[in-house]
C-alpha cells in the first residue's frame, strides 16, 4: 500500500478536504472551512500546514476563540447540520475559552469540530508556557475541562492516533441522532510530528446521511394513538427542521386540523403565517400556543428535547389527560415525557403516517382560527406600545415606579418600548432575512412575536443560551447565506460580553447588521429578581454614584469601521433599517428602549431556584408559590 510522509498537521488538513457527505441524493463537502486564532500551540503545526496546502477550505483569522466557535456553530446550524467549518485554537487559555462555546453546540446538538493545541506530549520541556499543573497527575491539562462539552473528545499523543480519532469524529458528527461537538486536541510537538501514513487515508470519504424509516409497529403505534385523539398538538422541534420536513407538516396539520406550536429551535420550520401556525409554547410561547398545549389530549413532539422553556417546567399540559407521543432520531430524546417512542427521522415518519391518518379529523374545530386570531390582535398590540411620563403602564409591571422610568426615558434619552421597536423591525427588513439571538429578553420576545417569512430564518440559539453568540454567530449565518441580509438582535448586556467577530466581519467584507437594544442593564435578569419578590440589585448597569449608565454603542462600532445609526424613535428605526440594507459594510443600530417593556406573561411558568429562608415577606410568598406550583407539575 502507498504511504504518504506527511505531519499530523498536514494529514488532519488533507483529511478534512476530502469529506464529503451524502444527502437525499446530493454530495457535497463537509467541511467548509477553518477558523483560526494562532499561539505557539498551533501555529507551527496546523498554521504551517494550512500555509502550505489548505485545498478547499476558507481560513479565517478569528478574533477571539469563544467568538470565532460561536460563528462555526451558527453556521452549522444554518447550514441545517449539513456542513461544518473546523476551529483551531492555541493551547491553555485559548483552548479553555472554547468551552462556553463547545457547551453551546452540544446542548444544540450542532456538529463542529473544535481542534485546540494541547502540551507537549514527551513533556521533556515541562511546565511549557500556559500549561497547568495538578499534583495528582502530569496527564490533566487545560483541554480535560472540553470533555464534559464535547460530544466526542480525543487527545492526540502519537500521529498515527490521528486517523481512528478523525473517523470517530466525523461518525458522531455526521450522525443526526448525536451530531454535537468533535473535539481533538492534539499535543503542539505531535501536530509537526512526521508519519509515514497510508495513502488509503486521504482517499474521498462519503458520509451518508440515510434517513432513518420507523418500523411497522412504531408506525401502526403512531397512527392508533393519534386516531383515538380528539386533540392531538404537535410541537414542532429543532428535529423536524433538521429533518426539513416543512411540507408534510403543514400537509398533515392542514388535512388533519391539528394545531402547530414551536420550540426555539424548530421556529421557522414552518412560516409564521400558516394558518395552523400558532407559534412559541411554554415559557416564552404565546397565549394561542399555551392554550393548546393544555387542551392535548395527544402531544406530538417531533424532535425535541422538551426543556424547561418549551414545557413550562412541565407544568404546560394537564398531566391527567396527556399522551405523548415522541418522533425523534435520538432515543435518549424519544424516551422523555414517558412517550410512545417512534425512532426515526422526522420527514420520513410523517410521510409514512400520512396514509394511515385518512379520514381523521381532530375535534379543534375552528378553535384554532380563533386562537391565532387572538394572539394576532395581541401582537398588534404589541406593536404600538407607547410610553408616556405620568402613568405609564409596561408590560413587566409593578417592578419600576414611573419615577424611575422617566429617569431612564431621560437618560437614555428615548421613549421607545422594546416591543414597538423589535416589531418594527420584523415589519421593515426584508422577509428573507435570517435573525440571530440567543440570550437576554429579545430570545423570549422573538419566540413570541416575530412572524417568521419564510423557513430557516430564525438562526436562535436557545439551548444554552450564551451571551455572545448574538453578534459572533451572525457572521457564520452570513457565511452561509451569503446572498441574504442578517440581522443580530442583540441586548447591551450580550453586546458587552462579547462582539469580537463583528471585526471579522468588517476584516472579510461578510456583512451583517447589528440591532442592538440597549435598556441599559441585564433586564430579563432584573425581571427575573423583582418578579421573585428581591428588589432590584446589581442587574441594572448603574455608576458608582446610582446614575444610569448610558454608552454610545454607535460610537464603539464607528471605531472598527461599521456604518452606524443612532435611534431612539420608530421612525428613525425604520429609516436606519432602511439605509442599512443598502450598505456594503456591516452596520449597528444602537437603539436606546426603556426597561420593562418587553413581553411578559402568557399563561407561562418557570421553575427557577427562590429562597426559602428570607426575611422579606415577598420572598417568602414567591417560596410558597412555587411549591404550589410544583404541585402541578410532571415530577420527571
Ligand atoms: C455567557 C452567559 N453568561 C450569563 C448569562 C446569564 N444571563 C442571561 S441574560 C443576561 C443578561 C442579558 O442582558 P442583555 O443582553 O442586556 O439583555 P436584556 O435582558 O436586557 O434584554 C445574563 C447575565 C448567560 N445567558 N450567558
Ligand atoms: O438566565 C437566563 C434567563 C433567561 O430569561 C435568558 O433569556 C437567558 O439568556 C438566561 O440565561
Ligand atoms: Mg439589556
Amino acid at each position: 500500500m502507498g504511504k504518504i510522509r506527511l505531519t499530523t498537521a498536514q494529514a488532519l488538513i488533507k483529511f478534512l478536504n476530502q469529506q464529503y457527505i451524502h444527502v437525499d441524493g446530493e454530495e457535497f463537502p463537509f467541511v467548509e472551512g477553518i477558523f483560526n486564532v494562532f499561539g505557539h500551540g498551533n501555529v507551527l503545526g496546523i498554521g504551517q500546514a494550512l500555509e502550505e496546502y489548505s485545498g478547499h477550505l476558507k481560513v479565517i483569522q478569528g478574533k477571539n476563540e469563544q467568538g470565532m466557535a460561536h460563528a462555526a456553530i451558527a453556521y452549522s446550524k444554518q447550514m441545517l447540520r449539513q456542513k461544518i467549518y473546523a476551529v483551531t485554537t492555541s493551547v491553555g487559555p485559548g483552548s479553555a475559552n472554547l468551552a462556553a462555546a463547545a457547551g453551546t453546540a452540544l446542548a444544540n446538538n450542532i456538529p463542529v469540530l473544535f481542534i485546540p493545541g494541547d502540551t507537549f506530549a514527551t513533556r521533556q520541556p515541562d511546565p511549557v508556557l500556559q500549561q497547568v499543573e495538578q499534583e495528582y497527575s502530569l496527564a490533566v491539562t487545560t483541554n480535560d475541562a472540553l470533555k464534559p462539552v464535547s460530544r466526542y473528545w480525543d487527545r492526540i499523543t502519537r500521529p498515527e492516533q490521528l486517523m481512528s480519532s478523525l473517523l470517530r469524529a466525523f461518525e458522531v458528527m455526521t450522525d443526526p441522532g448525536k451530531a454535537g461537538p468533535a473535539t481533538i486536541c492534539i499535543a503542539q510537538d505531535v501536530e509537526g510530528e512526521a508519519f509515514d501514513y497510508d495513502e488509503k487515508f486521504f482517499e474521498k470519504r462519503i458520509h451518508y446521511i440515510d434517513r432513518k424509516a420507523p418500523v411497522e409497529r412504531e408506525l401502526k403505534g403512531a397512527a392508533d394513538l393519534i386516531r383515538a385523539s380528539k386533540k392531538p398538538v404537535i410541537l414542532v422541534g429543532g428535529g423536524a427542521k433538521y429533518s426539513q420536513a416543512r411540507d408534510i407538516l403543514v400537509e398533515l396539520s392542514e388535512k388533519h386540523n391539528i394545531p402547530l406550536v414551536e420550540t426555539q429551535a424548530g421556529k421557522a420550520t414552518v412560516e409564521s403565517n400558516f394558518k395552523n401556525n400558532l407559534g412559541g409554547m411554554g415559557i416564552t410561547g404565546t397565549l394561542a400556543a399555551n392554550k393548546a398545549a393544555r387542551q392535548a389530549d395527544l402531544f406530538i413532539g417531533i424532535g425535541t428535547r422538551y426543556t424547561d422553556f418549551a414545557t413550562s417546567s412541565k407544568t404546560a399540559f394537564n398531566f391527567e389527560q396527556t399522551k405523548f407521543l415522541n418522533i425523534n432520531v435520538s432515543r435518549m430524546q424519544a424516551y422523555k415525557m414517558d412517550a410512545f417512542q417512534v425512532v426515526a427521522d422526522a420527514k420520513t415518519t410523517l410521510e409514512q403516517l400520512a396514509p394511515l391518518l385518512e379520514g381523521y379529523e381532530s375535534d379543534f374545530g375552528n378553535e384554532i382560527a380563533q386562537l391565532k386570531e387572538e394572539w394576532t390582535a395581541e401582537r398588534n398590540r404589541l406593536s404600538q406600545v407607547t410610553f408616556n411620563s405620568e402613568n405609564f403602564v409596561p408590560e413587566v409591571k409593578n417592578h419600576f415606579s414611573q419615577e424611575v422610568l422617566n429617569e431612564y426615558a431621560d437618560a437614555l434619552n428615548t421613549e421607545l418600548p422594546q416591543t414597538t421597536a423589535l416589531l418594527a423591525v420584523n415589519d421593515t427588513i426584508s422577509p428573507d432575512s435570517v435573525i440571530i439571538t440567543a440570550a437576554g429578553s429579545l430570545p423570549g420576545d422573538v419566540q413570541r412575536i416575530w412572524n417568521t417569512a419564510e423557513p430557516n430564518t430564525y438562526n436562535v440559539e436557545y439551548g444554552y443560551s450564551c451571551m455572545g453568540y448574538e453578534v459572533s454567530g451572525a457572521l457564520g449565518v452570513k457565511l452561509a447565506e451569503p446572498t441574504k441580509e442578517v440581522y443580530s438582535l442583540v441586548g447591551d448586556g450580550s453586546f458587552l460580553m462579547l462582539h469580537s467577530e463583528f471585526i471579522t466581519s468588517i476584516q472579510y467584507g461578510q456583512k451583517i447588521n447589528i440591532v442592538l437594544f440597549d435598556n441599559s442593564g441585564f433586564g430579563c435578569i432584573n425581571n427575573l429578581q423583582m418578579d421573585h419578590g428581591g428588589g432590584s440589585y446589581f442587574c441594572e448597569f448603574r455608576t458608582h454614584d446610582n446614575k444610569i449608565l448610558t454608552i454610545d454603542y454607535a460610537k464603539v462600532a464607528e471605531g472598527y469601521g461599521a456604518k452606524t445609526y443612532r435611534v431612539n424613535t420608530v421612525e428613525g428605526l425604520k429609516a436606519a433599517l432602511e439605509d442599512a440594507k443598502k450598505q456594503k459594510v456591516s452596520t449597528l443600530i444602537d437603539i436606546k428602549v426603556l426597561p420593562k417593556t418587553m413581553t411578559d406573561g402568557y399563561e407561562s411558568w418557570w421553575n427557577v431556584g427562590v429562597a426559602e429562608v428570607s426575611n422579606k415577606e415577598s420572598i417568602q410568598r414567591a417560596a410558597e408559590f412555587r411549591k404550589q406550583k410544583l404541585e402541578t407539575a410532571k415530577q420527571y
